[in-house]
């Protein structure tokens, strides 16, 4: 049998990244859905081991130091990190594992996986982004001011992914993104 895809989708703070992968979480049946670790406290609504694996500093730290997890980063005052042994057996058991993740934590996924498949997600605007992280209403406005500080630094980082999508309808960006899986399905590797 063959390895399944490593795909990570990264995109500033708000893009829609959630949103999409939910979306193609009903789409795509070989699809499975990482689920990080991190120290942010759980929003309204969030369940621990669906949305997060949420834990304390000293939980992480531990997770850090024992090599439990396939990259981790610092992002706007929280730990995130990607548990490592939860996408090397899904991808040995063939299915395609997404990661939805920030961009120093991406660029450390390649380091290790270069044959991943990168994609950005993008917004139609700063100014839709501005809305869409002040619409969603679950951060503070110093929170969504810091997060918005560093979405066009981590926007500049586009060129080091393979592919990069507009979000400006979710179910056009879940059709660009299906099609990108399919054609690296496709493709002819050495
Ligand atoms: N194409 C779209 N058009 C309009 N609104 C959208 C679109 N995609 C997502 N949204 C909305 O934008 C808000 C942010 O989406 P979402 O939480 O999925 O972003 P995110 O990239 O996962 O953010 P974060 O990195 O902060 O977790 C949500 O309220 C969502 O409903
Ligand atoms: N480097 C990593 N980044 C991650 C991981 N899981 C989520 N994220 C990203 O963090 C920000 C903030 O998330 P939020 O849930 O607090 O809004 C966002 O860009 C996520 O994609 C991870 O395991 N590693």
């Amino acid at each position: 049998m063959s390895k399944g895809l490593l795909i990570v989708l990264s995109g500033p703070s708000g893009v829609g990244k959630g949103t999409v992968c939910n979306a193609l979480r009903g789409k795509m049946d070989n699809l499975v859905y990482s689920v990080s670790a991190t120290t942010r406290v759980p929003r309204i609504g969030e369940e621990n081991g669906v949305n997060y694996f949420f834990k304390s500093h000293d939980e992480f730290k531990y997770m850090m130091e024992n090599e439990q997890l396939l990259e981790y980063a610092e992002y706007v005052g929280n730990y995130y990190g990607t548990p490592r042994d939860f996408v090397e057996e899904t991808l040995q058991s063939g299915k395609d594992i997404i990661l939805e993740i920030e961009v120093q934590g991406a660029l450390k996924v390649k380091e290790k996986f270069p044959e991943g498949i990168f994609i950005f997600l993008l917004p139609p605007s700063l100014d839709e982004l501005k809305d869409r992280i002040c619409g969603r209403g679950t951060e503070t406005q110093a929170t969504i001011d810091h997060r918005l500080s560093v979405a066009v630094d981590e926007i500049g980082l586009v060129g080091h992914y393979d592919y990069a999508v507009v979000n400006d309808q979710i179910d056009e960006a879940c059709k660009r993104i299906e099609s990108i899986v399919i054609a690296e399905h496709c493709k002819v590797r050495g």
